[in-house]
């Protein structure tokens, strides 16, 4: 089993999410707490509240795991991909393969990378939810000092299957937007590319871009019922499962909850899955 395309993942994971952290923590804050007006109003009270750094909150946790995480995404695809049409990254750009093979092996890499995420992202999601300033006086001290505090915290108060809360909705939001998100990539790249040759630099980056906001726009719904299922353990359940949080946050506020930080998302999205690709296909390229 090649291994290159897992330490490609790995670093080019750690690339994107540093360009995307910022955004990801407004848009955590947007889908799961009713306090901000919008957008530019998170950005000012975060920034106004907790400075520059409130923006990376959670973000060193995610650092290794979401690197992590992606590499398993990568190295599962492209090994998917060579176990179902025995080609190699390098051999697929003279012998392309299907976009079924290519939407399988996104779906089944999703899928396992979701089962890594789940712990590491609902801590990420439950530390970008502390809104008190870094310089915070005694009575309002976050509930959680860092991500490990926060792992202990949620295995003591909530026992080992609290660090899972969200995980189904995080497997039906990654699985089939995965298999979208390489299908695109590819579509893309086998566009504006000469048959047989490698992809421009300006194709893998376009082409990363766009994958990234088709799968972001199709994974926000299950996005924000994830978020809210994460952050359901909290203060005592709110929630008797995934669904009746779909259907009471429906209830409450209307069909646009399932859309709440899309915009942010498809921001997002672009730069960093840009990033991730060009990072990917470059490393693959030295490593041969
Ligand atoms: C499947 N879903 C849409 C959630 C993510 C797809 C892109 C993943 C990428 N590492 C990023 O952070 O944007």
């Amino acid at each position: 089993m090649p291994v290159e395309e897992f330490v490609a993942g790995w670093i080019s994971g750690a690339v994107g999410l540093v360009l995307g952290h910022p955004f990801d923590t407004v848009k955590v804050r947007l889908q799961t707490q009713s306090t901000y007006q919008g957008i530019v109003d998170c950005v000012v009270k975060t920034y106004r509240h907790e400075s520059v750094l409130g923006f990376f909150k959670g973000m060193s946790f995610p650092i290794a795991s979401v690197a992590l995480v992606n590499s398993v995404l990568f190295g599962v695809y492209s090994n998917t991909l060579l176990a179902l049409t025995a080609t190699s990254h390098q051999e697929r750009r003279a012998q392309p393969p299907s976009y079924t093979n290519i939407f399988i092996a996104g779906c089944t890499g999703g899928l396992l990378q979701a089962y890594c995420l789940a712990p590491f992202d609902l801590i990420k999601v439950r530390l970008q939810n502390q809104t008190e300033p870094r310089m915070q006086i005694a009575s309002s001290m976050p509930r959680y000092r860092g991500p490990v505090h926060c792992a202990a915290s949620i295995l003591r108060e909530e026992g080992p299957q609290g660090l899972f809360r969200g995980s189904w909705a995080l497997v039906l939001r990654d699985t089939p937007t995965l298999g979208m998100y390489f299908v695109t990539y590819e579509g893309l790249c086998r566009q504006y590319t000469p048959e047989g040759q490698n992809p421009s630099s300006a194709t893998v980056l376009v082409a990363g871009g766009f994958a990234g906001i088709a799968s972001w726009i199709t994974a926000t719904p299950f996005d924000v019922i994830k978020s809210r299922m994460q952050m359901d353990g909290l203060k005592g359940r709110k929630y008797g499962g995934m669904l009746d949080c779909m259907a009471s946050s429906f209830r409450q506020e209307g069909i646009g909850v399932f859309f709440k930080g899309m915009t942010l998302n498809s921001a997002r999205a672009f730069p960093v899955n840009a990033a991730t690709f060009l990072s990917y296909e470059y490393l693959l390229r030295l490593w041969r």
